[in-house]
């Protein structure tokens, strides 16, 4: 629920008034007088939601009455009325902190004040914009060159419903007279604060560049680029909620899905837009797009390689028309006193012509059947001259033992299964031929024969579940649709609600009206090919940085890319500003890609701490006392976060620095996305032979703060 009108109604109406009038200040009024000015203002706008809340808890409850309902379409009635009740509530209920976060002066001495939602008065007037709302953008657009009629901007910062502090921007340098100005710098406070390990929302301090790409039409595709900290990932997460916002029944019927590299980033991630409100958002990492699976593995940069590239696509398909391991070798029949066989050959000959009529092997077993009926009917004909074709099928056709040896001849295949034949060299060297070299087939089997599977696995169950074949699933009844569809309400209100992270749909949904990809530049063509399938009609919001690539085939990864992503317009946005790390981080990282990167987008870093980058070389035998070291050093100078990102083959001896909750210790591939306010960064230069100068890039810039390098002399 929005009390705001959507941008339909803002379209009818333009001059819906969003704005009303208050007293003039006094220009010489202390901080603390426009606090308590402020005050007021939030304790209004607390007071309305309070008795909003109370009236949706009535509706909610005056619709579970009608519960016995029976007069058809009264239920359907009901459920739409306890749902959009169940809606409002929750809505009114995430959105308790800091929902008053921005106010406008304007030229024309109107206020407007702007909010985590819309709400009205008791008279229908506005009291607070949404922050998604048309008549919000001058909050985040307006600047001294471009005023849009404002004089004076103002973030206000609360805890609970208390405000704690305002910080004033006047664009309109003759409205000094009359209005006083306060605080230094939202976006400066917001940036120097503390990590939490957890992302937060940065409704109050979008920047004007973030927020054109946030507006951008939701149909097409929108690429959104720029270098470490820019705000990619964070301005994709706040582009999600205002498609929600502006078209709820699109984006809730069909979906949004956002898609991270991995399980750590979204859960770091995966706070955002329920602090924004939006609950409704399916979330998935790369390892969890295949359901039943959650990988969290990487394999080893050469094996990544092979396993994302489209070289493997002849591979499965190959090999999913391999005979099955316990496929039984012969099948003998007993038919009017005779015996009849089908040898090895005979079975491949039949197999082969299945494929021939049937490529999808899960849908083939009719024909399997079929097959197998027609090469044994060319051994019984020479030998009972007489037998009837259609008596033969019919009788041989319906025998227990024939039905039992179709089912171990063509069995249902498994994409898991599949994957897990080509753990045999023999198998995937026999399915790769010409395609693969012989250390490549190694590496790869190795690899499948590990106890889980890994990152890149997941795109080729994804590939195999679609050529072993999909069978066709009556339309579920739980599938969630918006509200003017809602079928069972009481579940749809459990799963929206209930439950503290929740998935609105499972792994193999197709029909997604938006995708969003962040760390685009990772992505390998199998997996550009498993997210191509999840949103055929959806528009995209693709984020990336060229340069923190680890992929190492870009060009076939943006050919895979193009494919995936419908042609059509397409709106492109460059963020400019780096707002995580320090002037003095990301200096240093930049100086250290720049020769190492083909192509390198810098960013401009907007804050300064004086705190130079250290950088110390560790005998590899005592790094574990300089690491240990470090990071409690780490944990004395800064407040938040701490990171250690290592090579993986160093976690095992650096296990014991993670002694605190505070600090976390993970692989180069993990960082990607993640920020600390102090990391350490070990072996450098392990990382960049191992993956790429690219990952190492990434490494050097998720610091806040403070960045150590510990190199191996
Ligand atoms: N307008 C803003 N106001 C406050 N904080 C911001 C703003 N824009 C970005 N940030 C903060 O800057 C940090 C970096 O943002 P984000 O992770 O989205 O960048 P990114 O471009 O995805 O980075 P990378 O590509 O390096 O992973 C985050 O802490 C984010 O909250």
């Amino acid at each position: 629920m929005s009390q705001e009108p959507g941008p339909a109604d803002a379209r009818r109406s333009e001059d819906v008034d969003t704005s009303h009038a208050v007293p003039d200040p006094d220009p010489a009024n202390t901080p603390e007088q426009e606090i308590a000015i402020e005050q007021a203002f939030v304790d209004r706008v607390y007071d309305r939601v309070d008795v909003l809340r109370a009236d949706a808890v009535g509706d909610r409850d005056a619709g579970y009455r009608h519960l016995a309902a029976t007069v058809p379409g009264a239920q359907y009635e009901r459920d739409v009325f306890v749902y959009r009740a169940a809606r409002r509530i929750a809505d009114l209920d995430s959105q308790h902190e800091g929902l008053v976060f921005g106010r406008l002066d304007f030229d024309d001495r109107r206020v407007r004040h702007i909010g985590r939602l819309g709400v009205r008065d008791e008279e229908y007037r506005t009291l607070l914009v949404d922050w998604r709302a048309p008549a919000a953008a001058p909050f985040y657009r307006a600047t001294a060159v471009d005023r849009q009629e404002v004089a004076r901007r103002r973030v206000i910062r609360s805890f609970g419903r208390g405000v704690e502090e305002i910080s004033d921007d006047l664009l309109n340098e003759d409205a000094a007279e009359r209005l006083p100005v306060i605080g230094d710098g939202a976006l400066m406070a917001a940036l120097g604060r503390k990590r939490t390990g957890r992302m937060r929302d940065i409704v109050a301090t979008i920047q004007a560049e973030q927020d054109a790409a946030i507006r951008a039409p939701g149909r097409g595709a929108t690429i959104i680029t720029g270098g470490p900290g820019t705000g990619k990932t964070v301005v994709a997460l706040h582009r999600a909620a205002y498609l929600l916002y502006q078209d709820r029944n699109r984006y809730e019927a069909a979906g949004i899905l956002v898609v991270g590299p991995s399980a750590v980033f979204m859960k770091y991630i995966g706070r955002v837009l329920p602090s924004l409100g939006e609950e409704t958002a399916a979330l998935y990492s790369l390892g969890e797009l295949f359901a039943g699976v959650e990988a969290t593995r990487q394999d080893r940069p050469a094996v990544a390689a092979v396993k994302g590239g489209t070289v493997m696509l002849p591979i499965l398909r190959r090999l999913i028309r391999q005979t099955p391991p316990d496929a039984p070798a012969e099948l003998r029949i007993v038919y009017r006193g005779d015996v009849f066989k089908l040898d090895a050959a005979d079975l491949a000959a039949a197999r082969a012509r299945v494929f021939e009529k049937e490529p999808h092997p899960n849908l083939a077993k009719t024909e399997a059947g079929r097959a197998l009926l027609v090469a044994l009917w060319r051994k019984v004909k020479p030998v009972l001259p007489d037998a009837e074709p259609a008596k033969y099928s019919r009788d041989v056709g319906s025998r227990g033992e024939f039905l039992t040896f179709l089912d171990h001849w063509w069995p249902d295949l498994d994409p898991a299964e599949v994957l897990g034949w080509a753990g045999d060299p023999r198998r995937l060297a026999s399915a790769s031929e010409g395609h693969l070299k012989r250390e490549a087939v190694d590496g790869v089997a190795a690899s499948l024969r590990e106890a889980d599977f890994s990152i890149p696995d997941v795109a080729l169950l994804d590939e195999l579940r679609i050529l072993l074949g999909v069978k066709r699933q009556p339309r579920g009844r739980d599938r969630i649709r918006s509200w003017d569809g809602i079928q069972e309400v009481s579940t749809a209100q459990d799963r929206f609600y209930d439950r503290p992270e929740r998935q609105a749909r499972d792994a193999f949904y197709e029909d997604y009206a938006h995708v969003i990809v962040d760390e685009a530049q990772d992505l390998s063509p199998m997996q550009w090919r498993m997210l191509s399938r999840r949103g055929r009609a959806a528009g995209w919001t693709i984020v990336g940085d060229e340069a923190q690539s680890s992929w190492p085939r870009p060009k076939e990864s943006a050919d895979a890319r193009r494919r995936a992503v419908p042609s059509g317009r397409i709106h492109e946005f460059h963020l400019t500003k780096n707002y995580r790390n320090s002037k003095e981080v990301f200096e240093y990282a930049a100086d250290w890609a720049q020769p190492r990167l083909r192509t390198i987008d810098l960013p401009e870093a907007v804050r300064e701490t004086g705190v130079p980058v250290e950088v110390v070389t560790a005998d590899p035998d005592a790094l574990l006392p300089e690491v240990a070291g470090a990071v409690a050093a780490a944990l004395e100078a800064v407040e938040g976060t701490v990171g250690v990102i290592a090579p993986y083959d160093r976690h095992g001896e650096l296990a014991a620095v993670v002694h605190d909750d505070r600090v976390t210790l993970v692989g180069p591939l993990e960082s990607k996305g993640l920020e600390w306010d102090a990391v350490i960064a070990v072996d450098l230069d392990a990382v960049a032979a191992a993956h790429g100068p690219g990952v190492a890039y990434v490494v050097l810039t998720r610091a806040t703060q403070r960045l150590k390098r510990i190199d191996l002399g």
